[in-house]
């Protein structure tokens, strides 16, 4: 039975991508390189800042002013563009309602996720947030979720993790819980459902209809 669910952030509640193209380009200008769109952007996305950084100026090889300019950039333009997906609100207020345990497990750097969901209107929801930095180890390693077991005190059957990315879906299947995987999101351009998550939805309202999250 699911007692609580854990929700990843970038691709999953939020669509954060317009910012983090525009951090990027913002860095690219600088380095001299060419700007990129979402399609590039959307695949750099989904092992935490410094990766997306590695990812985006991969060109030069080693960039060591690469990720200084990166976070200058994204931490002025945040929320600008970022947008919780339709329904996210809603759905994070029902399941309150059902009287289920909420918590935000992304591998994005607490400096970014915790303004972001703050700016947003997301952080109330939630019991806990596990940013990038926050453990020892982040996404696919189960530890942010093994983590939230211990603190809820449940068995990791009774906890569901719902996110955009196979970081998400392995992170959840190796800490033993069972997991949802959007459609949608950001994902390295491959279908979630390749991951093998327990459900595939096509949007976060369809979480409501679960048979197991009708009520705590
Ligand atoms: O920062 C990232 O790379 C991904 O963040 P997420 O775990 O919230 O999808
Ligand atoms: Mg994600």
């Amino acid at each position: 039975m699911i007692k609580a669910v854990a929700f990843d952030l970038d691709g999953t509640l939020v669509h954060s991508l317009p910012d983090l193209v525009w951090a990027a380009n913002a860095m690219r200008r600088q380095l001299g390189l060419a700007a990129v769109g979402e399609d590039k952007v959307s695949q750099w996305v989904g092992n935490g800042i410094s990766k997306l950084v590695e990812r985006a100026s991969q060109e030069l090889g080693e960039a060591p002013q690469a990720l200084a300019l990166f976070e200058a950039a994204y931490q002025s333009h945040l929320a600008v563009a970022s947008r919780p997906y339709d329904g996210a609100l809603a759905v994070l207020t029902e399941l309150g309602r059902r009287g289920f345990a909420l918590a935000l497990v992304t591998n994005k750097a607490s400096r970014f996720a915790i303004p972001l969901v703050r700016d947003l209107g997301l952080e109330p929801h939630f019991e806990h947030i596990l940013c990038g930095d926050s453990l020892a180890a982040k996404k696919p390693d189960p530890l942010p979720l093994t983590w939230l077991c211990q603190r809820f005190d449940l068995a990791p059957a009774e906890l569901l993790m719902v996110g955009d990315s196979k970081n998400d879906i392995q992170a959840a299947q190796a800490a033993g819980c069972p997991s949802v995987g959007l459609t949608g999101g950001y994902n390295y351009g491959e279908d979630i459902g390749l991951s093998n998550p327990d459900f595939t939805l096509d949007s976060l309202a369809a979480l409501l209809e679960l048979p197991a999250l009708q009520q705590r």
